[in-house]
């Protein structure tokens, strides 16, 4: 398998390397438009190789999409990350000229390939890749969901005391810090419902602080996270690659599942070797399925703005 990623900044060069360590990829090529900087990350990386134990094959090219041929992924990562304080819709215009561009090059000389996109405000990119490439929905994935249920899991088990092993749950709806939605409703530990456990304060807590994991970050590091953004758009890679049939929330184009249509918002995919295999549609109560409109609704403002 092939996999291209471009932006080789933070996240970028994190999800190489987890891409890397797991070993499943033939190749790696990072892109990126500063001058030498892919090549310095991808050289970087491969110095990593005998120490890791990988054969992933990790290059580094300056804008030349030639290196990209073929490709069977490709991750968007390039644009602006935030900064404390900002709100990842107040990226767009800056990240819209930069997705639109990639989007289009990538799919010249990869035409075939399945595009997982990164860039913020990211429901709103992975709409753009959408309108921009007119590849089939089926292969354009925005990820986020992901992430977001990482982040929930490590809360709810920061709550419950325990391993975030022992932890199931997610998040769908927008990825943005108003937009999110945990279903703790659904959130478990080894099967048993978390309320069991957590009183209504505790889950409240455990929602509130999932929703801004991304602003709590950016506070403390000055520029947004890239190690879980890293390891999280690997996993959705690894399930392509081995066609695991694993399931994400993701952001994927509706047709009228959870009575959405032309948008992207996060929602529970089946990620395999075409992509998105199925969109699983579960049944919310009134109140997500109340919150999952409004978030749609803010989706849908963002995406005017393109
Ligand atoms: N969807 C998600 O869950 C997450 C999204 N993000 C988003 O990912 C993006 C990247 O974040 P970081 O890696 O932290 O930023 P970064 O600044 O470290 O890296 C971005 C890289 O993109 C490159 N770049 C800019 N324009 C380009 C172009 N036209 N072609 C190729 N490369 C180009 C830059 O030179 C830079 O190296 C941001 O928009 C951030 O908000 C970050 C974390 C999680
Ligand atoms: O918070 C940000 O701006 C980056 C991001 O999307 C995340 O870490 O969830």
């Amino acid at each position: 398998m092939k996999v291209t990623v471009v932006g080789a900044g933070a996240v970028g060069a994190s999800c190489a390397e987890y891409i890397a360590i797991k070993n499943f990829a033939a190749e790696v090529v990072l892109v990126d438009i500063k001058e030498g900087f892919a090549e310095g990350k991808a050289m970087d990386l491969m110095q990593t190789a005998s120490l890791n134990g990988f054969d992933t094959k990790i290059t580094g090219v300056t804008n030349d999409y030639s290196k990209t041929a073929d490709s069977d992924v490709a991750v968007i990562t390039s644009g602006i990350p935030r900064k404390p304080g900002m709100t990842r819709e107040e990226l767009i215009s800056t990240n819209a000229g930069i997705v639109k561009q990639v989007a289009e090059n990538l799919i010249k000389h990869s035409p075939n390939v399945i595009v997982i996109v990164v860039s913020n405000p990211m429901d709103t990119m992975t709409y753009l890749t959408h309108k921009a490439t007119g590849l089939p929905k089926n292969r354009i994935i925005g990820m986020g969901g992901a992430l977001d249920s990482a982040r929930f899991k490590y809360r709810l088990a920061e709550a419950l005391d325990c391993p975030a092993s022992d932890v199931d749950g997610l998040v769908i709806g927008g990825h943005s810090d108003t937009g999110m939605i945990p279903l703790t409703r659904l959130a478990t530990r080894n099967s048993v419902p978390v309320s069991s456990f957590l009183n209504s304060e505790q889950l409240e807590y455990v929602k509130e602080e999932t929703k801004v994991g991304g602003a709590t970050l950016t506070k403390l590091l000055g520029t947004s996270a890239w190690y879980a953004p890293g390891a999280a758009v690997s996993a959705m890679v690894q399930a392509i690659a081995g066609d695991s049939k694993k399931m994400f929330p993701s952001s994927c184009m509706l047709s009228g599942e959870y009575g959405q249509k032309d948008i992207c918002l996060g929602v529970p995919a089946i990620i395999g070797r075409n992509g998105i295999e199925k969109i699983v549609e579960i049944a919310l109560d009134d109140a997500e399925k109340q919150k999952f409109t409004e978030s749609a609704d803010a989706v849908r403002k963002t995406n005017d703005l393109l």
